[in-house]
Order: C-alpha cells, then structure tokens, then sequence
C-alpha cells in the first residue's frame, strides 16, 4: 500500500438509526466497528451480502449521514462538517441514480458540469459511456443500465480526487459492464481513489486493488484479492470442462469431491482436487473417447471465502 495520505480513513464507525417503533422505541445499531482505508491511484471494494452496512458505510464517508461514533476522514476533513471546498472534490454514484426524472441525460450533465470549476470534459464522457445513444430520451424513460451510466457520468463529471460508487454494475449488460469496468481501471490509473461497494464477488476479483469484507456492520477480514484466497484452510479447487450433455461422471472413484452436469454439457468437481483426482478425471475422458471443448481448473476464490465469513443462508 503506498505511504501518501490516505484518501479515506474510517475508523471504528457506529451508526444507530432509530427510534423504531418495531422495536420498543428502541435504536437500532447497523455498524458496529468499521474499519476502512482507501487510497489515491486504488479501487477499494467494500464487500458484503445484503444488508451488511455497506451502503450506510459510504454514506457516513460521504458526509450524508452523521456517524454515531469513531471517526470519518475524507480527503483529510471530517465529510460531515465540510463545506462545498470538499464536496467539489468527491463524486458520487448512488445504488438509486437520484436523478431528475424529467430532465434528459444532456442538460443534466451540461447543469451539473456548470456547478463545477474544474468540469471534466462531457464530450468525451458522453462518448465512453454511450450516453449519446440515449442523449434526447428524457429519464424517466430510460432503462437501469442507462440510467447507471448516466449516473456514473454526473459523479464523474466535476474530475473528482475521490470516487464513491455504490454498485456500480447493479443492471448493467455484458457491455455496458465492460464499458464502466474499463472506464474505472483509467480513472485508477489518472489517480482517482475509488471506492465502491457490491455484493458481487466476481467485481471484486475484476477490479479492486484492496477488499474490505463487511459483515453485520463490522469490518471482517481485508486484504487483496490474493491475500484473501490465499489463507484457505483447505486448498479448495474447481475444475470445469464442457463436453458433450448426458455423461455419467465416475462420481464414485472421488466420493471427497462434489460433481455433476451443471447445465447440459457443463460439467463441475469441486473440493480438495489432488493431482490423482486430476488423473482420474483424464482417464475417465480417455476412456469413454471425450474431448472437452473446454477446460478451466480455479483456485479457491473470493466467493469461497466470502461464504465462510458471512454463511450460507440468507438473512
Ligand atoms: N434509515 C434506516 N433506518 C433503519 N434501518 C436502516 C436504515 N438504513 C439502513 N438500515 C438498515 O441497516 C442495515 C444495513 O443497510 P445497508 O443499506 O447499509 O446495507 P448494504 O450492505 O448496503 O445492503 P445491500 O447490499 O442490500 O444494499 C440493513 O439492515 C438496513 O435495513
């Protein structure tokens, strides 16, 4: 990690919302003891299932909600006493667009930008992000996706030092994703701190220099994407082919692992693969005469440890 200033330093955050009435009157505490630092130049996630306090984190770094306890700086001031000094300095995109219904996507971004001194180019924003497919649609009219892009358009429009994007490939298509993804590996690389949030762990994985794994409102486990999969208990493996659909697979000469045909001719074994289960597997191609169109053998990943964190079930 470098030695500069950290962009956003968060430390032990509490946030109670409350009375609430479901409750007695009682508060209700959602972050109990989080502990987060970004830096410039890097794509910080911050991962979690629903509910985990993500989005309250972010919203406390943003200055939009008042923490109840620890402390919050951003860009070295405290975001909710700041004044628009700061405030210039950050973009954000929210998990709901926040945008105007009625305007359309050019006059939006021509009035955000006139709010700023230091705007960002909006011809080559516009371009990158394909909102001039859309320009003259009004908002209320436009889909998730392009809505998304809009949205990361007006954070990004003012040339912020920080970025905070709270899911940022939330109704996203294969290429707007790739669009967005692309955009924000040249944003890290002009020296932007990025922070976003997302429950998406192939995100993480694709994108983020450092990941925050948050659970119940607490800081879990952290570290680079390597770090974090490194440390696996078990050296659990997948190994997947495509082959032709209806294959039996020798399930019982590797009773350790799980396998089976995912979708017609998707084939899966997971587990603690040895090298002999490797063999096992070949042989069984050779001898019922298969080629596989395809074959992809991973190493532990994020979503394995994730899972181990935050648990199976849903809550
Ligand atoms: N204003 C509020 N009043 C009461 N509870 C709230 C309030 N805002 C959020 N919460 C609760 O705080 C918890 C954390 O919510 P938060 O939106 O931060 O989670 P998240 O990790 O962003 O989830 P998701 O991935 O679903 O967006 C949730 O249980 C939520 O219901």
């Amino acid at each position: 990690m470098p030695h500069s200033p950290a962009a956003l330093e968060v430390r032990g955050l509490v946030k109670d919302f409350g009375p609430v009435a479901a409750l007695d009157g009682k508060m209700i505490r959602v972050l109990d003891g989080v502990d987060i630092t970004a830096h410039k130049g890097r794509v910080t996630a911050l991962l979690g299932a629903n509910g985990a306090g993500k989005t309250t984190t972010l919203e406390c770094a943003q200055g939009l909600q008042r923490p109840s306890g620890g402390s919050v700086r951003l860009l070295g001031q405290d975001p909710w006493r700041a004044g628009a000094g700061l405030r210039s300095r950050v973009g954000i995109m929210l998990q709901e667009g926040g945008l105007p219904p009625a305007l359309r996507p050019l006059p939006l971004l021509r009035h955000v930008a006139s709010m700023y001194t230091a705007a960002r180019g909006l011809d080559d924003l516009v371009l990158r992000l394909g909102i001039d497919g859309f320009a003259s649609t009004t908002i209320r009219r436009l889909s998730g996706g392009q809505k998304q892009r809009l949205a990361l358009a007006c954070a990004l429009v003012g040339n912020p030092d920080v970025l905070f994007l709270d899911e940022p490939s939330a109704g996203l298509d294969p290429q707007s994703r790739h669009i967005v993804f692309d955009l924000i590996n040249e944003l890290r690389a002009e020296g932007l701190a990025i922070i976003l949030t997302t429950h998406l762990l192939d995100d993480a994985q694709r994108l983020a220099d450092y990941v925050y794994i948050i659970d119940q409102g607490r800081t879990v486990r952290e570290g680079t994407v390597a770090e974090l999969t490194a440390h696996a208990k078990d050296a659990v493996r997948e190994i997947r082919f495509e082959a032709p659909p209806g294959l039996e697979l020798p399930v019982s000469r590797f009773p350790h692992l799980e396998a089976g045909e995912q979708t017609p001719g998707n084939y899966r074994v997971t587990g603690p693969l040895t090298p002999e289960d490797l063999a096992t597997i070949a042989r069984w191609w050779a001898d019922n005469n298969v080629l596989p169109a395809s074959i992809v053998l991973t190493a532990r990943s994020l979503e394995d440890v994730f899972l181990d964190i935050s648990g199976r079930g849903v809550r």
